[in-house]
């Protein structure tokens, strides 16, 4: 699904360069639940936009789908990744103007989708998140954890391949984050694949498979039960 070769991600100021990506490699298949784990400034940011595509690596390799995508240009990645990678942030980032239902729509307004289609896709996943009686609410309205399940179905409203969740329950208090890792089960077991950011080691363990990075190299990879 998702695998990376000797991949290095730089940032340069004036006084200092820092490494936060050194040499790192990881294989993902399709449908696995994996954890990336590590402390501040371990480079868990860095690796998630560009496993995301969201930026490119100063040297090395990112393969998605079968494409080496660490050279191309920023039109090409957005297609790429439109469609078929969701992303869900440690702050929601969901847009304040709008009702919980334009919020999960928005992503299908850059796909070819009817309007009848989106209406179908946004109250089926209303439906199974349970978000249906808070369609017409706006974010501020909501629980941290709605604001969070919202974030979720707009990342899946479109059932991506892949699913790249930067903290999520960051933001939330343990039963908060308990339900919140829930439903991120249920779309893997749904065949979704997922890879999940935390400094967490408890939280990691949700996963079935932990990748742990240290000051941007990977540590150890452990396989943590059965998938
Ligand atoms: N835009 C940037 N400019 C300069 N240095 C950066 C930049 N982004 C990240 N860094 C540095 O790169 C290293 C890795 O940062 P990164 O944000 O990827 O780690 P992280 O594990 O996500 O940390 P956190 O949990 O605090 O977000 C850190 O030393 C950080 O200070």
């Amino acid at each position: 699904m998702i695998y990376t070769r000797n991949l290095k991600k730089l940032y340069k100021s004036r006084e200092v360069e820092t490494m936060a990506l050194i040499n790192v490699n990881i294989d993902i298949d399709e449908g696995e639940f994996v954890a990336v784990a590590g402390p501040a400034g371990s480079g868990k940011s860095s690796l998630f936009n560009i496993l995301g595509l969201l930026d490119t690596p100063d040297s090395g390799e990112v393969f998605f789908m079968g494409k080496e995508c660490s050279r191309l240009s920023q039109n090409k990645r957005i297609s790429l990744r439109r469609g078929n990678i969701g992303y869900m942030f440690k702050d929601f980032n969901l847009v304040d103007e709008l009702s919980v239902y334009n919020n999960i729509e928005l992503p299908l307004l850059y796909m070819p989708y009817s309007r009848k289609d989106r209406q179908k896709m946004v109250s089926e996943i209303l439906y199974k998140f349970k978000l249906d009686h808070k369609r017409n609410n706006y974010p501020e309205e909501l629980t941290r954890l709605q604001q969070q399940t919202v974030g979720l179905a707009r990342a899946t409203v479109y059932n991506p391949k892949l699913i790249l969740a930067d903290e999520p329950a960051g933001s939330l208090d343990s039963t908060g984050g308990g339900m919140i890792f829930e439903l991120i089960s249920s779309v893997n077991e749904a065949g979704t694949t997922v890879i999940f950011f935390t400094n967490s080691i408890s939280e990691a363990q949700r996963a079935s498979r932990i990748i742990r990075l240290f000051d941007g190299h990977i540590v150890t990879e452990a396989i943590q039960k059965e998938i």
